[in-house]
């Protein structure tokens, strides 16, 4: 197995007395989707932040391409290949659709820029930012400022910032949440698309069993801030700990091959 470009090893956060995320350990390598399940307030969220380095571990460590990275910011690690579609907070209001996805690709490249690297004309960011809206299909609205767009648009321009950082990591958090019925399609599709691509390593809290099933190549499951299960989606649904602690509802059948836990 190669090495895993995201892994987490007994990450645990406390808030107060209550402990959000307790000794997660999980490693996500390239060219997979990861589902992450569990009920409200299991710690879906909080791992994700813990991750993308929004917040900061208790104790544990993240290492991502088999670097400790526990001790940097959010910042530093989306310097060093995690993306995330930050649910419209990222987004410059004032500026226009495109505008926002321009500086994104500007900051990738500033960040790869070496004194050996030609610097891309503006003409060149704005080429490279409209292929990434075309991508989300917010190309036609490219002119309109970001705090104008419907708050479907707005979560697609947060993906299209995303993609423009061309990270290894993907991390969505409930992507089609608030989306119309006609919008779900261009974001599952694209989700399709990245994973089609092979290279990437793909994270997603989704509420949504049918999305998750449409998705995802592995489920695990944190209930109360533990990871109670991973493995196979068909494998994982149908175990007693998800029709249980997920679900809320006793098995129906006796459980197919419980997750290795
Ligand atoms: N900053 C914080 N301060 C105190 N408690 C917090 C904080 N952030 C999260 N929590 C608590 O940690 C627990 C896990 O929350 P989290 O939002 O990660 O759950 P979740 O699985 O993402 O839930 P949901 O599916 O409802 O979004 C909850 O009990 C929540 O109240």
């Amino acid at each position: 197995m190669p090495e895993p470009v995201l892994e987490t090893r007994d990450l645990t956060i406390r808030f107060g007395g209550h402990v959000a995320v307790d000794a997660v350990s999980c490693a996500f390598h390239s060219g997979t989707l990861t589902a992450i399940v569990g009920p409200n307030g299991a710690g879906k969220t909080t791992y994700f932040n813990l991750m993308s380095g929004q917040l900061t571990a208790t104790s544990g460590t993240v290492l991502l391409g088999g670097q400790d990275v526990t001790g940097l910011g959010a910042a530093g690690r989306t310097a060093r290949g995690i993306g995330r579609a930050f649910q419209i907070t990222s987004l410059f209001p004032n500026l226009s659709v495109i505008e926002n996805v321009r500086l994104a690709v500007q900051a990738r490249q500033r960040q790869a820029a070496s004194l050996f690297t030609r610097w891309s004309s503006h003409a060149d960011w704005i080429d490279q930012a409209q292929a990434y809206l075309d991508e989300v299909n917010l190309g036609a609205v490219r002119d309109t400022m970001a705090a104008a767009l419907p708050h479907g648009d707005k979560r697609k321009l947060e993906v299209a910032i995303m993609m423009a950082m061309e990270p290894e990591v993907f991390m969505f958090d409930e992507p089609t949440a608030g989306m119309s019925v006609d919008e779900v399609p261009v974001i599952l599709d694209l989700i399709h698309r990245l994973k089609a691509r092979g290279d990437k390593t793909i994270l997603l809290v989704e509420h949504k069993m049918d999305v998750v099933r449409s998705l995802a190549d592995r489920i695990i499951v944190l209930h109360n801030g533990k990871l109670v299960a991973d493995g196979e989606p068909a494998e994982v649904i149908a175990s007693a700990v998800v029709q249980e602690a997920y679900l809320g509802q006793a098995p129906k059948a006796p459980a197919a091959g419980a997750a290795h836990v």
